[in-house]
Order: C-alpha cells, then sequence, then structure tokens
C-alpha cells in the first residue's frame, strides 16, 4: 500500500510533555483525523511532520521520503494551513497571487482563481479587512493551488460556523476524489471529523490510543445503557469506560462481547474519545 504519511516512533522532549514513539500510516486517497484534548500533543506533532521543530528520534515519511532530507520539490507538494491566517494585512489577492506565483513554480493562478470566486473573496479586499472565516477561505485556497498532494490541516475550520465549515469540507471531499491526493487534519470538532475522515488517529497526552479506520471504530464500539447490576454481568474486557447516569450506567463497549439480550446504541467518534480517557475505566 502507498502512504501519502508515515510516522514512525516519532519521539519530543519538552519540559513536561513527552510526545512518545508515535506510529501512523496515512493511506493515499485517504483523510485522517488526528484528534485529542488540549495539550495532547497534535500542534507538536504537525510542526514535526513539516520539519519546523527539531525531532529527538523516529521517522517521518511525506509522499514516501524523509521531510528533513527532501528537496523543495516535495515541499510544493504539501499545502500547509494552520490555525491562524499567516499573510500581511495589506496584501488583497491580486497581490498574493503575484507572490505565490514567484515562491511556487507549481502554482496554479487559474485553480487559485477558481476556489476564491467559490468562496467568494474579493479580488481588491485587503486581508486586514477579512472576517476569520474569509481568512481561512484564503490560506486553504492557497494550500489548495499549488499542486498539493497532501494538505496538512491543523484546526483550519476552528471558529467557523457550520456552513462554512461545510461548504470546507465538501471542499476537502473533491480534493481527494481521484484517490491521488490525501489529508491530514486535526481538530476539535469531531463530528466534522467523523463525516469526512476514512482513518481517526486519538493522540492523549503524547501517546496514540487508536490509530484505526473509522468505519471500524463504529462498528467495533457501542454505548450500552444499563442498570449497575447489569454492568456486573459483562466481561469486564468489554467495557472501555463508563459513567454514571440518573437512569443507571453508561459504558462504552465492544459490541461483539455483550450478550444479544442487553442493548447497545451506536457510538459516536466523540464518545470513544471520551470515554476512553474517561475516570471511570476499566
Ligand atoms: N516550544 C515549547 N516548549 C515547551 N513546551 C511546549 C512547546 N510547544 C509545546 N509545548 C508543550 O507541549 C504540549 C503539547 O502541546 P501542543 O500544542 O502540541 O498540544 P495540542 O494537542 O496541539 O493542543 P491544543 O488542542 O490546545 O492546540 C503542551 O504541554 C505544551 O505546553
Amino acid at each position: 500500500m502507498d502512504y501519502a504519511l508515515e510516522i514512525r516512533n516519532l519521539t519530543k522532549k519538552y519540559n513536561g510533555f513527552t510526545l512518545d514513539h508515535i506510529n501512523l500510516a496515512l493511506p493515499s486517497g485517504c483523510i485522517m483525523g488526528f484528534i485529542g484534548e488540549n495539550g495532547a500533543g497534535k500542534t507538536t506533532t504537525i510542526k514535526l511532520i513539516l520539519d519546523l521543530i527539531k525531532k529527538d528520534s523516529g521517522e517521518i515519511y511525506i509522499l514516501g521520503e524523509e521531510i528533513s532530507k527532501s528537496q523543495r520539490i516535495l515541499k510544493e507538494k504539501i499545502g500547509v494551513v494552520m490555525d491562524e491566517c499567516c499573510f500581511p494585512e495589506n496584501l488583497d489577492i491580486k497581490e498574493i497571487n503575484f507572490i505565490m506565483k514567484k515562491i511556487y513554480k507549481t502554482w496554479d493562478e487559474s485553480l487559485f482563481r477558481q476556489y476564491y470566486t467559490r468562496f467568494g473573496l474579493k479580488e481588491k479586499q485587503p486581508v486586514k479587512e477579512y472576517s476569520r472565516g474569509m481568512k481561512m477561505k484564503l490560506s486553504i485556497t492557497c494550500a489548495l493551488s499549488h499542486g498539493s498532494q497532501i494538505l496538512i490541516l491543523d484546526e483550519a475550520t476552528s471558529g467557523l460556523d457550520p456552513i462554512v465549515r461545510d461548504e470546507i469540507l465538501d471542499v476537502f471531499l473533491e480534493f481527494i476524489q481521484d484517490e491521488r491526493h490525501s489529508i491530514f487534519i486535526s481538530s476539535h470538532i469531531i463530528s466534522d471529523l467523523e463525516k469526512i475522515c476514512d482513518y481517526i488517529t486519538f493522540l492523549h497526552k503524547g501517546k496514540i490510543i487508536f490509530n484505526d479506520s473509522k468505519d471500524l471504530l463504529l462498528e467495533k464500539y457501542g454505548v450500552l445503557k444499563c442498570s449497575e447490576s447489569e454492568l456486573k454481568t459483562v466481561d469486564s474486557s468489554a467495557i472501555i469506560g463508563y459513567r454514571k447516569s440518573g437512569f443507571g450506567v453508561e459504558a462504552l463497549v465492544e459490541r461483539e462481547k455483550i450478550a444479544g439480550s442487553l442493548l447497545v446504541d451506536p457510538a459516536s467518534i466523540e464518545d470513544i474519545m471520551l470515554y476512553y480517557i474517561r475516570e471511570g475505566k476499566k
């Protein structure tokens, strides 16, 4: 299988935080959602992937090449959007186009025009007059307009309203249609990731808790609502985490280990994440 992104045993230590031997692999043509609580290490991982900070150990391959040893040509194939727009505020679209043409050999002016027109960005309005949503649309437009084969996005949809987010998610789904393009995206809006991702990687306190196909996760886990005495009859290896509710207990369980007499509801990716780190974990 071809991987757009492969990370092996990646480790980075800060005082009080360790990104601890993380491994993941994003197959080409797919979208991977990268989730985790504040401070889990998502931005650190993304900065390491982009070679913006130095790793302590491990290997990172993008489109089959080691990023730290790569040539400029690989960097042209990576579209990056961080949570802040990084264009000088006094520039407008025309000026940004002019600069990007000089930076990227692969800059596609007509594609750039197509995206900014689609997103409703005006040619003569300076960035300083943009709303947050418009700034994110501009960053995404630029990331998509230089022949990128992989998009790496850190909280690219945070702070945006559901309509703008939906528009952007549609663009991401179109981007991977030809199965040669891939996306690695971190977000706290897990429902967005559930809509578009093929794989979900969950980072918790610098360690990977799971890294699986979304469909497999949704098929494997469910939420069991029952009484405390019923929960005691359940094979303890089936219970990932639980909490007491007004009516008894709710537990994230492995569906196939639960007897047919107990009712198990579908779990969302957010449920799975929350129960994994919940205090009442077995
Ligand atoms: N330059 C640095 N020096 C020291 N510690 C750092 C540095 N950068 C990040 N950290 C620490 O690394 C940990 C992980 O931070 P990181 O920004 O990667 O988390 P995150 O998962 O992206 O969080 P959030 O969802 O809040 O953006 C935090 O404890 C943070 O304080």
